[in-house]
């Protein structure tokens, strides 16, 4: 990046531009900075830039102490990435980024930015839109208020997904498959006229004042970091773990952890030297060949759309057409988010509101803090909270056993990891957590069991995470019940009492487990039937939210995959006694699958009977 300081001239207007920043940031293709600076000049003013935090995270509303609220890991990662922007920001131009706090409602977001327009003279506020509802509502309101109230216009622009959610629909007379995953979306991306935009190099003039706004009033800055550390890591203890994990990741890279210059440092590396690895050893739980990207994707540290230009210009759709597609899935939970606001707690097919899910506060807690006497769970869910991060067969692992073997509610896992993940991401997470609670638009067709081999067949995973068990040899190190007493005493391991947790009694067969979840979900899925939600051959009806798509038959009534055998057929899963589907490991490719025969068949009389309003009532 090419480095310019150049200040505004003496004697420039009041009238200049205020970049908020939200999840964009970042400097490098950054449209809003290129529009920021452009407008400046021709107004002959100053660019300035802040961030509005909301004292409660966006994710979040519950009244826990501070490190449970929902989103406390990602929270640390955006104080962390917050330091880094402001540092780059003094590096790059000069300037620098006015913190600025506020209570968590609407209202005072425009507030401060009002107050802040106002110390700095600007008459413009430009940002980088958001597709969370509720940081979508956040805009909508600071743009009618700032406008009405301040006389402030505002300009919002897309820096974060490759293509607009509200852009996108999926054309139902082309694509006879299942509605809503991966292929139909991808071939409707690409139908788009433009295609995805090229990225914005960063901008060599930027017309920033002389003289700090935010010293001159007492408010915070990025630097020096004690500001933010002190707001966000009150506790020490945890959130100081889970930096402290990530700061040590060298790679032989330079740097601050958290900010852009490590995530194109981590993208240059992961191009270099994993990235032709990837189709074959993704699926492996120590992160050997997947990217450690997410969080800064998540907060805009780095750009998608950067990215994909870097991907492509090193051949990545060739060399890996799973990671090509990466960004496409991520851009598909934006899509269903946007599509199904809610979907972060209700069910995307409606009926499966009516699964009878356990509650069993003692086995949740068991889940969660990695006591579940099944190693390979216990390790991704201490790494999880020891790191904030876990590789995605493992997070799939985790879930299922969750969801398929305890047979709770995905929605209290999918609280959890948003609470622990660094890159606590509410579209994808709840995509993902939807899918592993078989209630989202694409039901897991496989199963990564609680004792499979594939993910990490040296048990090196296991004994970085569960050092009770490093004694054992490597062929029980996934079932160390099948240990001989001897072999557990040579090893120095012990099973249960203060050494390794036996095996959670409700899953001690596993067989067994998955039977209960499997009848649970057919019990509601003959509700379903009898109520029009499922056609002829047995698969699920949705319908299609306004916009979704284009050409559905039904009344927008349309087929989403359904597993073989949830429709009463033989096990839909391949694979035996939990493994894996295979070593690569992906929930996408699922040759053939989404060839599914005729649309709607025999449910169109089923809802000849029923009005939809009357079905969706249900
Ligand atoms: C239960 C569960 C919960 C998850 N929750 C989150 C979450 O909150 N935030 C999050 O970013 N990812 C989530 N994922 C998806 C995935 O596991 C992570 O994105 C991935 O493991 C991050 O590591 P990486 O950056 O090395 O990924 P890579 O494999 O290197 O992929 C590169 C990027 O592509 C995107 N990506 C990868 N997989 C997916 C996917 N399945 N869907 C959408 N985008 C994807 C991410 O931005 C990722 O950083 C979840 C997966 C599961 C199974």
């Amino acid at each position: 990046m090419e480095r310019t300081m150049r200040t505004c001239a003496s004697g420039a207007r009041a009238g200049g531009v205020l970049v908020w920043f939200r999840r964009d940031l970042r400097i490098h293709d950054n449209e809003v900075l290129h529009a920021a600076g452009q407008r400046a000049r021709e107004l002959n003013a100053r660019v300035d830039f802040c961030y509005v935090h909301r004292k409660e995270h966006p994710g979040g509303g519950s009244s826990e102490p501070w490190h449970r609220r929902q989103g406390g890991a990602s929270l640390a990662f955006l104080g962390s990435s917050l330091v880094a922007l402001n540092e780059i920001l003094g590096q790059t131009w000069g300037a620098e980024l006015i913190f600025k706090e506020c209570e968590d409602d609407h209202d005072s977001v425009v507030s401060a930015l009002a107050e802040v327009a106002r110390a700095c003279g600007s008459t413009e506020v430009y940002f980088g839109r958001c597709y969370e509802p509720k940081l979508r509502e956040e805009e909508t309101k600071a743009q009618l208020q700032l406008s009405k109230a301040h006389g402030i216009r505002s300009r919002g622009f897309n820096t974060y997904l490759l293509h607009e959610p509200s852009s996108v629909a999926i054309d139902m007379r082309k694509w006879k498959g299942h509605f809503g995953t991966l292929m139909p979306f991808y071939t409707a991306c690409k139908a788009l006229p433009g295609g995805c935009a090229p990225a914005f190099p960063v901008p060599v003039e930027m017309p920033v004042r002389d003289e700090s706004v935010a010293r001159e009033r007492g408010w915070s800055l990025g630097a020096p970091s004690n500001n933010f550390r002190g707001f966000l890591f009150p506790e020490g203890g945890w959130v100081k773990m889970l930096v402290d994990s990530w700061s040590a990741e060298g790679d032989g890279l330079s740097g601050h952890a958290f900010g852009e210059v490590r995530a194109l440092q981590m993208l240059a590396a992961f191009v270099e030297h994993k990235m032709k690895r990837y189709e074959s050893s993704r699926g492996y739980a120590d992160a050997r060949a997947v990217s450690k990207l997410s969080p800064y994707l998540h907060f805009g540290v780095l750009s998608s759309r950067y990215m994909v230009s870097r991907l492509q210009k090193a051949g990545c759709e060739s060399t890996s057409k799973t990671f090509w597609r990466r960004l496409v899935w991520r851009d598909l939970a934006y899509w269903q988010l946007h599509h199904w606001p809610l979907m972060a707690t209700q069910p995307i097919r409606s009926f499966y509101c009516r699964h009878e899910w356990r509650r069993d506060e003692e086995a949740l807690e068991k889940w969660k803090t990695g006591q579940t006497g099944y190693p390979l769970v216990d390790a991704g869910m201490r790494e999880l909270w020891q790191t904030g991060w876990m590789q995605q067969n493992a997070r799939m692992c985790c879930a299922l056993f969750l969801t398929e073997y305890l047979n709770i509610s995905w929605a209290e896992g999918a609280a959890w990891f948003h609470d622990t993940l660094f890159d606590a991401d509410l579209a994808i997470n709840s995509m993902m957590w939807q899918n592993a609670g078989k209630s989202g638009l694409d039901q897991w067709n496989f199963t990564v069991g609680p004792t499979a081999k594939s993910l990490d067949p040296t048990g090196a995973y296991i004994k970085e995470w569960v050092p009770e068990l490093r004694g054992l040899p490597p062929k029980f190190l996934h079932a160390p019940w099948e240990a001989t007493e001897a072999v557990l005493a040579e090893s120095g391991v012990e099973l249960g009492g203060g050494g390794y947790p036996e095996r959670m009694v409700e899953v001690i067969d596993v067989g067994a487990a998955k039977v209960r979840n499997l009848e649970a979900v057919r019990k509601l899925r003959k509700e379903a039937k009898e109520a029009g939600f499922v056609d002829g051959d047995g698969y699920d009806i949705i319908k299609a939210p306004r916009g979704s798509c284009r050409g559905a038959p039904n009344k927008g009534l349309v087929r989403v995959f359904t597993r073989l055998d949830y429709r009463g057929g033989g096990g839909g899963q391949r694979g035996r006694g939990g493994q894996g589907r295979k070593r690569g490991g992906g929930a996408s490719s699922r040759r053939g699958r989404n060839k599914g025969g005729k649309q709607g068949g025999a449910s169109k009389q089923v809802f000849k009977q029923l009005s939809i309003e009357e079905a969706f009532r249900l």
